[in-house]
């Protein structure tokens, strides 16, 4: 259905004063008063053992939403716009990915040759970083950025979690913008380079257009437009995030 159209360690606690930035949200919610924590652990036994979300819609559990798009679609760039005025941690999976490289462990030297070929990690590792980011962030309300990428990041994600997202939203931008993009991120990535770019192209089309059909089949996909300035992006996430409630 999306074929054609190609569509710092972030787990910021975003400020829960509203941003005074020319780009925030006119549709901003004054309302989003922080729920009533349960205690830490009865969240925490909720949130990542296989009982999570199996009570049938506890209104307490955290609002999950998946971030998805290809490379270069403005996943990063508007995640954290609306962690800033929506009151989400954002949880970038590459991001901790290369969290996991820079602190030199031996699962961080797998990771980077996985990221540079443009492929994608074994879900085990990136499950058990969102896992533990989630589980430090004690968030309410969560943007997983970047994940799941493929079916098998999918279903690891359900079967260690225990439940679906809430939302999908799904940035859809055309290749070649995505290509200019990130050939011009200058963030110094190693896959942000021609070769691996292709590749990973070729991943987003074969592996993550999947999942995103799956949750659209399933009725939890909402599809932005990727086109355009990140400001005027971001009036439509926040046309989309003020409707939801959480
Ligand atoms: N709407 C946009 N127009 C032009 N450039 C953008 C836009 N959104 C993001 N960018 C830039 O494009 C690059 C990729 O954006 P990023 O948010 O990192 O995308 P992703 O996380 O999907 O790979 C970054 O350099 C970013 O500053
Ligand atoms: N769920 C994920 C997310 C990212 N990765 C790997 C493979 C991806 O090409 C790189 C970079 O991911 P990242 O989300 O930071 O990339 P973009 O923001 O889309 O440019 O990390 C992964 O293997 N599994
Ligand atoms: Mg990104």
């Amino acid at each position: 259905m999306w074929r054609r159209r190609l569509g710092a360690f972030l787990l910021r606690s975003p400020p829960s004063s509203s941003s005074t930035a020319a780009s925030s949200c006119q549709h901003r919610r004054h309302h989003l008063l922080p729920r009533e924590e349960p205690p830490a652990l009865n969240r925490l036994a909720r949130l990542f053992t296989s009982q999570a979300g199996s009570d049938g819609g506890n209104s307490q559990k955290p609002f999950i939403a998946f971030v998805l798009g290809g490379p270069g679609s403005g996943k990063g760039t508007q995640c954290t716009k609306i962690a800033l005025d929506f009151g989400f941690a954002h949880l970038s999976a590459g991001d901790l990915l290369r969290h996991e490289i820079a602190s030199g462990s031996e699962k961080g030297e797998l990771i980077v040759d996985i990221i540079k070929e443009g492929r994608i990690v074994p879900s085990e590792i990136t499950v058990e970083l969102i896992r533990k980011a989630m589980e430090a962030s004690n968030a309410n309300k969560v943007l997983i950025d970047g994940f799941p990428r493929c079916e098998e990041n999918r279903i690891a994600f359900e079967r260690i979690v225990g439940r679906e997202p809430d939302i999908v939203v799904f940035f859809d931008c055309p290749e070649d913008e995505m290509v200019k993009r990130l050939l011009g991120r200058n963030q110094g990535r190693v896959d942000d380079n021609i070769e691996t770019i292709k590749k990973r192209l070729k991943v987003f089309e074969s592996l993550n257009i999947p999942v995103i059909d799956y949750y659209s089949s399933r009725g939890k996909v909402r599809k932005i437009n990727a086109t355009g300035t990140a400001d005027e992006i971001f009036e439509a996430v926040c046309k989309l995030f003020s409707s939801l409630r959480f």
